[in-house]
C-alpha cells in the first residue's frame, strides 16, 4: 500500500485525532482466583470477579483480563505464523482470497461503513466446516458449508490456528459464565447456544500508513456476536468510544492481557442491560501492527431475542426475535459490495 487512495479517506468527522486521549482506561480484571490449577475457587473471589465483570459490562462494554489461563506459547505460535503469512507476496496471499462462494481466507479490500480499512486479514472458523444458511432470504431453508482455506506457507499455520482456537474457547466460555452470573442467571445459561458455533478468528495486519490522520485500520463499528476476545501486540491503536461522554479513548497495550468486548448479540440477550460498544483502530506511519480477535458467535439456527428471565411487564422485550444465521450471512455477503444503505443492524429489530 503506497500513497493513500481516496477509497480509504474518512469523512472529516470520523478522522482520528493524532493527540491520543489517555484519560481513564478500561477496567483491568485479574482472573487468577478462578484459574489456579488444582484448587477450588473461593466463592468470595468468584463473587468479586462477577461484580467486576458486571460493572465493566455496564460502564464500558469493554475490559481487559490478566491471568486468563490462555497459554502464551499458543499465542506466540499463531502470532509468528501470522507474521510469516502476511510477509508473503500479494499474489501468494491472494491464492486463498475469500470471495462470494467462500467467505473465509485472505482479504485486503474490506470496507467498514463504506470506507476502505487500512488492513489485510486472514479469517478462519473454529468449526470446520461451519454450517450456515445458503442465503439471507428468510424463505430459503437451504443450508451450506463454509470451509477454511489454508495457505501452503507457513506450513505450521493451520495447526497453530486450530490449537489457539481451542485454547481461547475455554476463556470465552468462562467469560460467558461470569457474564451470566452477573445478570443473575445460572453460569451455564448461554452454553447451549455455542454447541454448533459460527465463531470466527481473524488475523489482522495493519501496515504502516503514510496518512494516519485520514485513514483508519478499522472504521468505527460494533462487533455483532456475543463477545470478542482480542489479542493485540505492543504497538497500540485500538480506540473505544467511552459511554459517559462519547470520547474516543485509546486501549493501551497491557502485557499478557486480553481485551474483551461485548457484541450486539449480548446487548439483545440482556435486553440492553449491557450494550455493545463502538470501537475503531488507528494506524501510524512507522510501525505495522498485528491483532487477533476471536469472535464468539452462536449456532446459525439460534433465534436471538431478549432472555425470558430478563423481561417482565415493567421491562418488556426491546427486540423482536431474529435468526443469527440469516443475520450473519446477510452481513458477510454484503461485505463484498459497496452499499448505498447501512448494513443490517440489530437496530432493525428494535421494538
Ligand atoms: O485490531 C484491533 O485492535 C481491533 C480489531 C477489530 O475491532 C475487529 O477486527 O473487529
Ligand atoms: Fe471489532
Amino acid at each position: 500500500m503506497g500513497e493513500v487512495d481516496p477509497a480509504f479517506i474518512q469523512h472529516p468527522e470520523h478522522r482520528p485525532k493524532l493527540s491520543i486521549n489517555e484519560a481513564e482506561g478500561i477496567p483491568l480484571i485479574d482472573l487468577s482466583a478462578i484459574n489456579s490449577p488444582n484448587s477450588i475457587s473461593d466463592p468470595e473471589d468468584i463473587e468479586r470477579i462477577v461484580r467486576e465483570v458486571g460493572n465493566a459490562c455496564k460502564q464500558w462494554g469493554f475490559f481487559q483480563v490478566i491471568n486468563h489461563g490462555v497459554s502464551s506459547d499458543k499465542l506466540q505460535k499463531i502470532e509468528a505464523s501470522a507474521k510469516k503469512f502476511f510477509a508473503l507476496p500479494l499474489e501468494e496471499k491472494r491464492k486463498i482470497r475469500r470471495d462470494l462462494n467462500n467467505v473465509l481466507g485472505y482479504y485486503d479490500t474490506e470496507n467498514t461503513k463504506n470506507i476502505r480499512d487500512w488492513k489485510e486479514v486472514f479469517d478462519f472458523d473454529v468449526e470446520d466446516p461451519t454450517l450456515v444458511p445458503a442465503s439471507p432470504d428468510p424463505e430459503d431453508d437451504e443450508e451450506t458449508e463454509w470451509t477454511n482455506q489454508w495457505p501452503e506457507y507457513p506450513p505450521e499455520m493451520r495447526e497453530a490456528c486450530q490449537e489457539y482456537a481451542r485454547e481461547v474457547e475455554k476463556l470465552a466460555l468462562k467469560l460467558m459464565g461470569l457474564i451470566a452470573l452477573s445478570l443473575g442467571l445460572p453460569e451455564d445459561r448461554f452454553k447451549g447456544y455455542f454447541k454448533d458455533q459460527t465463531t470466527r478468528i481473524r488475523l489482522n495486519h495493519y501496515p504502516p500508513c503514510p496518512s494516519p490522520e485520514l485513514a483508519l485500520g478499522v472504521g468505527r463499528h460494533k462487533d455483532g456476536g456475543a463477545l470478542t476476545v482480542l489479542a493485540q501486540d505492543d504497538v497500540g491503536g485500538l480506540e473505544v468510544k467511552r459511554k459517559t461522554d462519547g470520547e474516543w479513548v485509546r486501549v493501551n497495550p497491557t502485557p499478557n492481557a486480553y481485551i474483551i468486548n461485548l457484541g450486539d448479540t449480548l446487548q439483545v440477550w440482556s435486553n440492553e442491560r449491557y450494550e455493545s460498544t463502538e470501537h475503531r483502530v488507528m494506524v501510524n506511519s512507522e510501525k505495522e501492527r498485528f491483532s487477533i480477535p476471536y469472535f464468539l458467535e452462536p449456532a446459525h439456527y439460534t433465534i436471538i431475542k431478549p432472555l425470558e428471565e430478563l423481561i417482565n411487564e415493567q421491562n418488556p422485550a426491546k427486540y423482536r426475535p431474529y435468526s443469527w444465521g440469516k443475520f450473519t450471512t446477510h452481513r458477510k455477503l454484503s461485505n463484498f459490495k459497496k452499499l448505498n444503505v447501512e448494513n443490517i443492524q440489530i437496530h432493525d429489530f428494535r421494538i
